[in-house]
């Protein structure tokens, strides 16, 4: 199933609640949290994900750019929170910190900046219920789709397949109307996209647009 993620990082953090209604016709929203250290800037934390998920009836996906989430994750795995996000890069136990997420009601997911392989991933493929794949370098919205992460996407649902597991397999990045029937053919099912929606007059419409770009078109060999 194709689900669309807004990500807030282009919003109006000034009538965040108003964007967030914008954002209805999504399947979940994606919160983009960054510390200044393990990305070059700085967004929010926990007291608004917090607020945010007393305000929202979407299932919030936290995408967690900050150093050291084996300590700090687990305070993001609350109610209205759907998954949570950390980077491989910067974890220093993946397996555990995603067995803790897990019991504690959360779905857990791995993130993989672009320069990161999928090795590590796909040897404990099990122990999570989504990996991200990042199509820019973490840090700022509008930049611009890398399609050389798609043999990424290819090699992960090829395993997941294999292992007759269900994986969620995210995209964040670059993420339009054009670039995510790319993303879509090489396996992704989670399109997250911060410019493409809130960038524009209308997100509900960019939202919608996103859906249909989604759908497989007549005679493609969509998944
Ligand atoms: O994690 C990030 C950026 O590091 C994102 O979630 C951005 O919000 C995506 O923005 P666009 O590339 O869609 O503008
Ligand atoms: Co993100």
């Amino acid at each position: 199933m194709v689900r669309i993620h807004p990500s807030i990082l282009s919003a109006d953090f000034v009538n965040l609640e108003r964007d967030l209604e914008r954002i209805a016709s999504a399947d979940g929203v994606h919160l983009d949290v960054m510390d200044a250290h393990f990305v070059p800037n700085l967004t929010f934390g926990l007291p608004m994900v917090q607020r945010i998920a007393e305000v929202t009836s979407l299932p919030i996906d936290v995408h967690l750019m900050i150093d050291d989430p084996d300590t700090w994750a687990l305070q993001y795995a609350i109610d209205g929170v759907d998954s949570v996000t950390f980077h491989a890069e910067a974890t220093r136990d993946a397996v555990a910190l995603a067995r803790e997420l897990r019991a504690r009601g959360a779905r857990a997911a791995i993130a993989l900046k672009p320069g990161t392989a999928v090795d590590d991933v796909l040897e404990h493929l099990r122990e999570f219920d989504m990996v991200l794949v990042m199509t820019v370098e973490p840090g700022f919205g509008g930049q611009s789709f890398m399609p050389e992460m798609m043999p990424k996407l290819q090699e992960l649902r090829g395993r997941a397949d294999e292992l007759g597991i269900e994986l969620a397999l995210q995209v964040d990045g670059g993420i339009t109307a054009d670039t995510l029937p790319i993303a879509a053919a090489a396996g992704a099912d989670v399109f997250v996209a911060g410019s493409a929606v809130y960038g524009h007059a209308d997100p509900a419409e960019r939202t919608h647009a996103l859906r249909l770009a989604a759908a497989p078109q007549p005679g493609s060999l969509d998944r």
